[in-house]
């Protein structure tokens, strides 16, 4: 069974109510139509019904819920409770029922509220878009500080990472992570590894550098992000610095990291920063013809997920499979 094929069944057990709010868009569209028609989860549309309907043509929505947001009952209730959220930042109540006519601020609020139990959106808003309501109304789980986003990469005929299923981690939200930031990353994807994948996570802290094979303060910041991660979650297999090379191949990890348990056998890639982590995964996807799902939050208090601009509707489906089971837990 493939990696997805795992996540679906999973995400089948107990029925999620997910929600995406942008529900004009033809990918989107074919996605939550599949994704009903699986029984994956539970699937909210955001918007304005009419539109909805007339960009579906002829895909079938018989098992999809259309909410109008200018119709709902829920407007009013909902724009009180994101302005008593969000009074203290300069939010207003006519401004809050002014963003509620948003579908992805209706649909975060449905989340917020209970209404509903996770949201996707990005296939059309940028990252910044879909992250920042999260950051604001959803918030961080008890306990985190640092959310941070990952890709689950499941890549065809290949013996890296867990027969070519790997996460990479952060490609989507934080910018130039400090160490301690690094290092929390580096936790909080070791643990999204083992239990929303069920996989034992083996960490490379990647760098342009192995083990002191070059020093400078972009190394540097990966040697001390790598010996607090060591030091936070000692029970975890965490290493680095590392090439990615010296990350995944066995015979040059042994030129390269000598004696390091994690080199050769990664499966959990921690990029120093966002230009690498983004330009990364994409290469893996568009020349590795890899599967890229996500960009997936760790960290939130409720899943909300975000997409690439450039996904596909197939990609859309793994990732309501993935948010249901991440609702579950
Ligand atoms: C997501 C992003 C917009 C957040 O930006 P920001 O400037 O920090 O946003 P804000 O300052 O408005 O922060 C919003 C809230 O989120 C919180 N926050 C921001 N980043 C956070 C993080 N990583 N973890 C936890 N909380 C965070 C802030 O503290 C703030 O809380 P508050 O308003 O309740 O005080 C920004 O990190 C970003 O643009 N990231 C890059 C996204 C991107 O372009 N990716 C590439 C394509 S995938
Ligand atoms: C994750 C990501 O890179 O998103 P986009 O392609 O929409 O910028």
């Amino acid at each position: 069974m493939t990696f997805i094929e795992q996540m679906k069944r999973k995400a089948k057990l107990n029925q999620k109510t997910i929600v995406l709010p942008e529900s004009t868009d033809l990918r989107v569209l074919t996605a939550v139509s599949e994704a009903a028609k699986e029984g994956l989860a539970k699937v909210v549309l955001t918007g304005r019904k009419a539109e909805i309907l007339q960009a579906a043509g002829d895909i079938d929505l018989s098992q999809v819920t259309i909410i109008d947001v200018a119709e709902s009952d829920k407007r009013e209730a909902y724009s009180q409770a994101f302005y008593e959220l969000r009074k203290s930042k300069g939010m207003t109540i006519e401004k809050a029922r002014e963003l509620l006519l948003d579908p992805v601020y209706f649909g975060m609020m449905m989340v917020k509220l209970e209404d509903a139990d996770g949201l996707i959106s990005g296939a059309v808003h940028s990252t910044a878009d879909t992250l920042r309501p999260a950051l604001q109304i959803i918030k961080t789980a008890p306990g985190t500080s640092l959310v941070s986003s990952f890709f689950v990469m499941a890549i065809p005929d290949c013996d890296y990472g867990a027969n070519g299923v790997l996460l990479f981690s952060d490609c989507g939200l934080n910018e130039n992570p400090n160490a301690e930031q690094l290092s929390d990353i580096a936790i909080s994807s070791a643990h999204t590894m083992k239990n929303l994948l069920g996989i034992t996570p083996v960490v490379a802290m990647l760098s342009y550098s192995s083990y002191g094979s070059a020093k400078s303060e972009m190394t540097e910041k990966v040697v001390k992000a790598t010996a607090l991660a060591k030091q936070k979650a000692p029970e975890l297999e965490i290493d680095g610095e590392l090439q990615v090379d010296a990350a995944l191949v066995e015979r040059t990890a042994k030129l390269k990291a000598p004696g390091s348990t994690v080199a050769g056998r990664a499966n959990v890639l921690i990029f120093p920063d966002l230009n690498t982590g983004n330009i990364g995964y994409k290469l893996v996807e568009r020349l590795g013809k890899a599967q890229a799902y996500g960009p997936i939050t760790q960290g939130l208090a409720k899943p909300i997920n975000d997409l690439s601009r450039g996904c596909k509707a197939e990609d859309i489906v793994g990732v309501i499979a993935i948010t249901a089971i991440q609702a579950q837990a």
